[in-house]
């Protein structure tokens, strides 16, 4: 699914605040509209009246236009089809085409692979070129040179994007291989579920699915923490994997010998293979992935000067998603501001404020939390700070409730203004829950200590 289809409900409700449309204009204009397709940068909706369609373009084409690149950052023109309209025929050819395609991906989307992170859009530097290369090899040949592959360096420096990239390879090449890619924290539960169901054959779908793979990626390894039926499991399951010829890829915030946590055994058979650092890139490399980051996204519409993106790789030097942080926030402020006020370095100082007063030591803010929350749930800040329930967004959110009351000394008021005007009950209340839920949920006890570990690094 696009990405314009996927956020079309957020779009038309950005629109309907942001133009105060009334609940009659919503309903006749705005909520019948489908989007019918999209094709490189232009979304095609369908208006059900064909008499409405003048009317609709005339309106209501650039408002849409403004939010859908404000809610996906990409720039669309937007068309406006009636249902007899000739056009659609040629886009029926195109949709069967491109669903043609789509079915040659499915493996890469099974394996839970983003389909952003290939070793095209992987800007190699001196920072990770050993690693990049060993990543290659290996992609070509799995099995056959490095096994296991150790990949090890610190936060947003590249190391899932570079596992992704293998995955993707390997799958481009020889779609029927079976390839699973998951995070520590995903074999943990999974393997807790299995346990606890007690049952042969969860146990045996578990194994099936981790030994019956020719390539196995394990992400952030080092939350593979303190537990013994995790690690005798892991391996067991690598034992398999090994002895088969199969490829195992391990990522890391630290080498193997620096895994305190890690049963020694384990530590020898990481050790077996190839290790490969990734440390923070060079100003040029940094250059580099904002330009291409520019590119992949068309952003050259926004003209942004030089000596500004000069001044982002200048200042944010030790983690990359921070870099492509800065520069999304720089639109994001540009684009708030309603062109008012041009790209230049004082806007991106702005931009970069919170990145570029670093915290050294690290407090523990009610900020920082939300931060990793948001980011190790893949929920965005604005859905955490919302009242929307569906569980995905209000069990995180209970999570940042929980987490503040543990790790920060911030009343319960000053939490619920913080996660967009909550009452004091309704904290006492999610993170009461929160308390209560992992005494008897062992894998959302693994999950809050896994962020635990990521907010406050040991
Ligand atoms: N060399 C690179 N070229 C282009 N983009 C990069 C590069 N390295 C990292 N990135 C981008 O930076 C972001 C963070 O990278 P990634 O998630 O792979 O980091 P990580 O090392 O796995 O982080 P974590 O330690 O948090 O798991 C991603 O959007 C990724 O695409």
């Amino acid at each position: 699914m696009n990405v314009v289809e996927e956020k079309w409900n957020e779009i038309i409700e950005h629109l309907r605040v942001e133009h105060e449309l009334s609940h009659i204009s919503f309903s006749t204009w705005i909520q019948p509209l489908k989007v019918y397709n999209v094709v490189d940068n232009t979304v095609y909706l369908l208006v059900d009246k064909a008499a409405s369609v003048d009317y609709i373009e005339k309106k209501y084409s650039l408002p849409l236009k403004v939010c859908i690149a404000e809610i996906t950052g990409i720039e669309y023109e937007v068309v406006f089809l009636s249902e007899d309209d000739e056009r659609i025929e040629e886009l029926k050819k195109m949709s069967s085409a491109s669903t043609d395609k789509r079915k040659t991906k499915t493996a890469a989307e099974k394996a839970g692979l983003n389909p952003r992170y290939t070793f095209d859009t992987f800007i190699v530097g001196n920072n990770n070129n050993f690693a990049h290369a060993a990543s290659l090899a290996v992609a070509e040949s799995p099995g056959e040179v490095y096994n296991p592959l150790f990949l090890y360096g610190g936060v947003g420096l590249g190391k899932t994007h570079l596992m992704h990239s293998i995955a993707h390879f390997i799958l481009d090449f020889s779609p029927k291989k079976k390839v699973v890619y998951v995070t520590s924290e995903t074999f943990t539960n999974e393997l807790i579920h299995a346990l606890k169901n007690g049952r042969e054959s969860s146990m045996s779908d578990f194994r099936e699915k981790y030994r019956n793979t020719d390539v196995l990626l394990i992400d952030d390894i080092q939350f593979l923490i303190g537990k013994e039926s995790t690690q005798e499991e892991f391996f067991h399951t690598f034992n398999h994997l090994h002895t088969a010829g199969k490829q195992i890829i391990i990522s890391s915030d630290r080498p193997p010998k620096d895994i305190e946590t890690l049963e020694a055994r384990l530590r020898t058979r990481f050790e077996w293979g190839l290790i490969a650092d990734m440390s923070a890139p060079d100003y040029e490399t940094r250059m580099a992935i904002l330009q291409k980051k520019i590119e992949l996204e068309h952003l050259e519409i926004y003209h942004i000067p030089d000596d500004v993106l000069q001044y982002i790789a200048q200042n944010v030097k030790n983690n990359i998603r921070e870099l492509e942080g800065s520069l999304n926030k720089l639109i994001a402020l540009y684009r708030l501001e309603g062109n008012g006020r041009p790209i230049d370095i004082n806007l991106a100082a702005e931009a970069m404020k919170d990145i570029l007063s670093p915290d050294d030591n690290k407090t523990v803010t009610p900020e920082l939390i939300m931060d990793i929350v948001s980011d190790h749930f893949g929920v965005s800040i604005a859905d955490l700070k919302s009242n929307k329930r569906p569980a995905e967004i209000a069990v995180p959110r209970q999570i940042v409730m929980y987490l503040c009351r543990k790790m920060t000394d911030v009343p319960l008021k000053s939490i619920g203004i913080l996660l967009g005007g909550k009452n004091h009950s309704t904290i006492k209340h999610g993170v009461e829950k929160i308390e209560h839920d992992v005494e008897e949920n062992e894998q959302l006890a693994n999950t809050i200590d896994i962020i635990k570990k990521k907010i406050n690094p040991v």
